[in-house]
């Protein structure tokens, strides 16, 4: 059974259609990436899955139900952006709160507090936490019951390195032992090595959705060739312009360093070619990174609504 599945779900608040035709599904055991950049749609996604409001057009269903249904509902954990708490309760009483909110034992509350980092900070007052600190009490507060959906928006905003590495662990952990993980997020550094798939959102409608091979091939961008010569930097470049002859390529120097930008259907027979001549002492390929990709397909509208490349 799917975690979710969007099929053609569209969305307006008043007259302004904010989701258009977005179909996608997420399957246990699956960390899924929604990246967009703001105002594009993800918390309005979010929301239709939880059932806190229903689509204008399309269909959906949610763990095999309907969304919304607290039958479905207490399986699902979800962390909102800006998480804010009771400031004079501790993080234990605020977590054993929610837990008799959402039915579940209150048996977990300290063992979910460890898990996130905060077993020292657990009886002390929410408001001498820090960002990160009640960021990761909305994450414990998110896992309260072990669910089986977690969606969870911008979580790594207000946490330092560490404490980012430590969620994406804990989240891998998770999708390990059968959790469908939602990852909504405009913060793209470091989070590619963690995600299953991708889905790129502009402006209420889907790009791309896929893993990175399969983005890769979508977006069919070049592949950049980073090659070092053997001997002559000069030879290196002729011999790179006769391999390259016909095929549409940009080159660069830098010393006695080349880079060639190559279309990916390229890349074997020209690297057999340079290969074979000798003239290269070492060679690395850089394909397109989940940043490329996302920057691609949001396109020109995508980053003037950013203010620009970044
Ligand atoms: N309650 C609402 N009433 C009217 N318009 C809304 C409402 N909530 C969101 N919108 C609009 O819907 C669009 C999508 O917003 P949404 O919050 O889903 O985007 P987002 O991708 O989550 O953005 P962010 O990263 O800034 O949270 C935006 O244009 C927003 O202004």
């Amino acid at each position: 059974m799917n975690c979710f599945e969007l099929d053609n779900i569209s969305h307006s608040y008043d007259r302004e259609t904010v989701l258009k035709d977005v179909t996608l599904q997420l399957n246990p055991g699956e960390i899924l990436g929604l990246f967009g950049h703001n105002g594009a749609g993800k918390t309005t996604t979010i929301k239709l899955i939880l059932g806190l409001m229903k689509p204008t057009a399309g269909r959906l269903s949610v763990l095999g139900g309907q969304a919304g249904d607290p039958k479905v509902s207490q399986h699902i954990g979800y962390l909102p952006e800006n998480v804010m708490f009771y400031p004079q309760l501790t993080g234990r009483e605020i977590l054993a709160h929610f837990a008799r909110l959402k039915g579940a034992s209150p048996a977990q509350v300290p063992e979910l507090l460890a898990q996130v980092g905060l077993a020292d900070a657990m009886d002390a007052r929410t408001r001498t936490y820090s960002k990160g600190m009640r960021q990761r009490l909305g994450l414990a507060q998110a896992l309260l019951g072990k669910p089986r959906l977690l969606m969870l928006d911008e979580p790594t905003v207000g946490l330092d390195p560490v404490a980012t590495a430590d969620l994406y662990r804990l989240l891998r952990q998770l999708r390990d032992e059968g959790t469908g993980i939602v990852l909504c997020s405009h913060v793209l550094p470091g989070v590619e090595p963690y995600i299953d798939r991708a889905a790129i959102l502009t402006a209420g409608a889907l790009q791309a959705v896929g893993d990175l091979p399969s983005l890769r091939r979508q977006a069919n961008m070049p592949v950049t060739l980073d090659l070092t010569s053997a001997g002559d930097v000069g030879d290196l470049e002729n011999t790179i312009n006769a391999a390259t002859r016909g095929r549409e390529t940009v080159l660069r120097r830098d010393g006695r360093q080349l880079s060639v930008d190559i279309a990916p259907h390229e890349k074997m027979p020209v690297l057999q070619e340079l290969l074979a001549s000798g003239a290269i002492a070492d060679l690395s390929i850089h394909q397109p990174s989940l940043e490329d990709l996302y920057v691609h397909f949001i396109g020109a509208g995508g980053l003037a609504h950013r203010g620009g490349a970044q």
